[in-house]
């Protein structure tokens, strides 16, 4: 217990797995919790003060899924591991119990374990740091499972938008920042779980001290030229994983400095609400990224979420990737071939990274032999088919393992030394091929030998004392045994037999003896066991020095492995999908045939149904096209489609992807803006309209002449005038003082006068048409605004009560035909029509047939009560009998 306490005392916040033989146990509240999140017994053991402990625990092989959950549920864990054998121990003295140290802590963004990260997602853990006036910023993100490295000065204003464009797990900061209002909008933004650090680790001073120690080097200039405020972001994090990694080496790569500039930016608000990695839901499927990819490494699906977050503003790059998928397009047979080789490479990355920390294990090995090898079949059979774009050259190149004998060297070293399907855990053992070490296999032979011996043994015991049922046995208690069952036991402790078989056991059915012979062989193959083993872990620990050495050249291999696979699904994707390569131009324009949205197609699809395409033209300069679209059109109509196919294209296009559309020319965009659909923000303290303005203020006080816009019912959440006039002044102001391409979805009619007011502004709507009493969508787009809105006919048709429905259609009949009357709206609403009335009101019908008819009109059966029921057929009777 005094162990315990002093190592819990060093991590105080963690539940600490004690390591205790086969098990890791819990003490105290981390039992309590433990046992509550993960469902297992809650015990006790000893006494601690007087009152028993509370106990818990998890079979040692099995705590993988046991730590998934716990992080899962939030909490971090400390694994204490026996640094020692007992039998270490026992040396130091006989009371001596053995050494135990925490290995590591688990959080949700230092995770390495195959098992516990999702193969397709980037793990990011980011720190934030503010500058000593707080009007500098920085952020410095890794990830710890691939190694990578960022860091970057960002405007505290942006800070919530550059972090989201990773994809974050966990979230650092000094707790002595909390207040400071850049942080406080960081970390509400941010979905990942905030661990508020010491400030103590957020200072320069931290952050170069660490960037020596983690690179070995002696000054941090051969990293690149960082400010105080990075450094301070660097040090809260290196020193973040340096705890989390309980003291071992820091391993990542050297930081890589993103210019926040080179990238489209996309605020959290517009991420979430275009689903672009994440649809409303949560999950991925009904996303942007769940929709398209068409990726088959980890790798490649990692890049292509981490291209489509971050989308691109340089033309060249963006070119590149076009040209790379556009290869694929035009070469099916090639992406096929491409295709069925990355099929058959494992996570490189990740597999190199756990044995760069000594987390990995002979499977790790295989995965990046297997790798290489797919990989540079794959590149070398695009070699054969002629001259290549730029990328997937580079790729090729990268991966031709002809040109870096070391490499393949070592993949073909790794592939011939490891069976073909080896333990997770080096200490497992039983993985080292046959022929690739003659010592091993000559201490396999002995080993091998030793059982052949101990059957032998067992034939000859049987035979001489003629007990046939006699045998020899194993269990870690005993070690090798002779057993026999009960009635011989005594033949066997009676001379002469006793002087050979020297009793051990006896159990209700079975009598056991040891033998001197038996403890020699015993002792043989156990010391053959051991020298396998230790002759096992040495092949291992050689070759996990070789990956490392060779971590560089690994790590461009596993990046080229994903460019290529990011190419070849984007050319997949774009031939099942009918995607075309979109012309990249910088001039602020957008002009689109028969654009797509590509989530809402698949959907569609999914149920047979078609998806209708529109033309979209807009120009900021306002030359040949309006920079400002008015969308009108019914509820239901697709005004809000097409206005996210449009920002969705924008993002496809300079992501380097192909974008659903007969053509398309997209100008490059500074920023997409998106507000569409209201959402509470409770837990922030904000309503619909707060939330609504906060995000419609931060449009119009950052969109730039290139930036692109979609708003939808801007001043939907407050009374119709104040709303009109928000959202007047919104188009004006975006119109007129922005000067960006936008499109403005609206009920309000009113506004569409507003065309002939601005010059850069014009109508377009979605049309609809009612037929049969029925409302028939056609989800096309023509030019000029909607006639009306058809929100009674949507209402029906969302199965409002057919007698809310017919109030409201004489509500809008009195609005339309007298306006005035809506101030005085409140008063006859109070006292509503009768079914009376209302049968006079409708004033269309005669004679008993119609009013009948007209009665039977605003009833709903099934709202009935029998009662009522029983009262309207006598009134139905009465109607159909009164004179007219
Ligand atoms: N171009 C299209 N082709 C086929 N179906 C479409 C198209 N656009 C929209 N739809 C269908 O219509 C539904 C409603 O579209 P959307 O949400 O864009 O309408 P809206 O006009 O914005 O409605 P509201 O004004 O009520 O918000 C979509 O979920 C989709 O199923």
């Amino acid at each position: 217990m005094a162990q315990y306490l002093s190592i819990k005392k060093q991590q105080p916040d963690a539940l600490l797995f004690f390591r205790m033989g086969d098990f890791y146990e819990l003490f105290f509240d981390d039992a309590v919790q433990a046992a509550r999140v993960l469902d297992i017994t809650l015990t006790s053991r000893g006494e601690h003060e007087g009152k028993p402990i509370p106990m818990a625990g998890v079979p040692y092989h099995a705590a993988e899924g046991y730590l998934a959950r716990l992080i899962k549920a939030g909490c971090r864990v400390a694994v204490c591991e026996q640094t020692e054998s007992p039998a270490e121990a026992k040396k130091r003295g006989s009371k001596a119990i053995v050494n135990r140290e925490i290995v590591r802590i688990v959080t949700p963004g230092t995770l390495t374990e195959e098992a516990l990260l999702p193969a397709r997602q980037g793990q990011a853990l980011a720190a934030i740091a503010l500058g000593a006036g707080g009007a500098e910023g920085a952020i410095a993100v890794c990830d710890v499972s691939t190694g990578t490295f960022d860091v970057a000065a960002v405007d505290p204003a942006a800070l919530a938008d550059v972090l989201m464009a990773w994809p974050l797990s966990e979230l650092l900061a000094a707790d002595a920042d909390s207040g400071k209002p850049p942080i406080i909008s960081a970390t509400a933004a941010s979905a990942a779980p905030v661990t508020w650090r010491p400030a103590r680790a957020a200072t320069h001073k931290t952050g170069e001290a660490l960037l020596k120690e983690a690179f070995d080097i002696a000054a941090i200039d051969a990293l690149g030229d960082f400010s105080r405020t990075e450094l301070s972001a660097i040090g809260l994090l290196l020193d973040y994983v340096k705890l989390t990694q309980a003291g071992s080496e820091i391993r990542l790569d050297p930081p890589r400095r993103p210019d926040p500039s080179g990238h489209l930016s996309i605020d959290p608000a517009t991420r979430a609400s275009l689903e672009i990695d994440r649809a409303m839901n949560g999950g991925r499927d009904g996303s942007l990224l769940g929709t398209i990819d068409r990726t088959v490494t980890a790798p490649g699906a990692r890049l292509l979420a981490a291209r489509l977050a971050r989308p691109s503003l340089d033309k060249t790059e963006i070119e590149s990737r076009l040209d790379a998928a556009a290869w694929f397009v035009d070469d099916t047979t090639a992406l096929e071939d491409l295709r069925a080789r990355l099929r058959q490479a494992p996570d490189l990355e990740r597999a190199r990274t756990r044995l760069n920390l000594g987390r990995g294990g002979p499977r790790d090995l295989l995965a990046i032999a297997n790798a290489l090898r797919a990989a540079s079949e794959g590149g070398g059979l695009l070699r054969q088919a002629g001259a290549l774009p730029e990328q997937i050259e580079r790729a090729c190149h990268q991966l031709d393992l002809s040109g870096q004998p070391d490499l393949a060297a070592l993949a073909d070293d790794m592939a011939r030394a490891i069976t073909e399907s080896p333990p997770t855990l080096a200490r497992d053992g039983g993985f080292v091929a046959t022929g690739w070490d003659p010592a091993l296999d000559e201490v396999r032979a002995l080993r091998e030998d030793s059982r052949k011996i101990i059957a032998e043994m067992q034939a000859r015991y049987a035979s001489e004392t003629g007990i046939s049922a006699l045998k020899v046995k194993f269990n870690n208690v005993l070690g090798y045994f002779v057993d026999v069952p009960a009635r011989h036991g005594d033949t066997l402790m009676a001379p002469p037999w006793s002087e050979t078989f020297i009793h051990r056991q006896t159990l209700a059915g079975n009598v056991r003896f040891s033998t001197s012979e038996l403890a020699e062989l015993a002792g043989r193959i156990s010391r053959a066991e051991e020298e396998t083993k230790a002759r096992e872990l040495a092949i291992f620990e050689d070759l996990s020095a070789r990956v490392s050495a060779a971590s560089r050249a690994l790590s461009a291999s596993a990046e080229a492995i994903a460019c290529l696979d990011v190419a070849a699904a984007t050319g997949a994707w774009a031939l099942e999908a009918d995607a075309v390569r979109p012309r990249i131009d910088v001039d602020p324009v957008f002009e689109a045939d028969a654009l797509r949205h590509p989530v809402v197609e698949a959907a569609l699809k999914k149920d047979g149904q078609g998806f209708t395409a529109n033309a979209l033209t807009l120009d900021a300069g306002g030359e040949d096209a309006p920079r400002l679209l008015l969308v009108t059109g019914p509820n239901m109509a697709g005004k809000s489609t097409y206005l996210r196919q449009a920002a969705l294209a924008v993002i496809l296009a300079q992501a380097g992807l192909f974008v659903p559309a007969r053509s398309i020319r997209v100008g490059l965009a500074d920023r997409v803006f998106s507000r569409v659909g209201a959402s509470d923000d409770l837990a922030r303290g904000r309503s619909t309209f707060m939330v609504e303005m906060v995000e419609t203020a931060a449009i119009l006080t950052q969109a730039t002449g290139r930036s692109f816009v979609i708003l939808d019912e801007v001043g939907r959440g407050t009374s119709t005038w104040d709303g009109l006039a928000i959202a007047w002044a919104a188009v004006e102001h975006l119109h007129s003082t922005n000067g960006c391409r936008a499109l403005f979805a609206t009920h309000y009619h009113e506004l569409t006068g507003l065309a002939d007011d601005l010059s850069g502004a014009a109508n377009a709507s979605l049309r609809a048409r009612e037929w049969k009493n029925d409302l028939v969508f056609l989800h096309e787009v023509q030019p000029g605004p909607a006639d009306r809105s058809y929100g009674v006919q949507v209402a029906r048709l969302a199965g409002l009560p057919k007698k809310a429905v017919s109030r409201a259609a004489q509500i809008l009949k009195r609005l339309e035909t007298d306006p005035s009357s809506a101030e005085t709206l409140p008063l006859f609403a109070s006292a509503p029509l009768t079914v009376e009335e209302d049968v006079e009101d409708s004033g269309g019908h005669s004679g008993a047939g119609d009013r009948v008819v007209t009665l039977l009109d605003t009833v709903d059966p099934d709202s009935l009560t029998p009662r009522e029921a029983l009262d309207l057929v006598y009134r139905l009777k009465d109607e159909a009998q009164r004179d007219d």
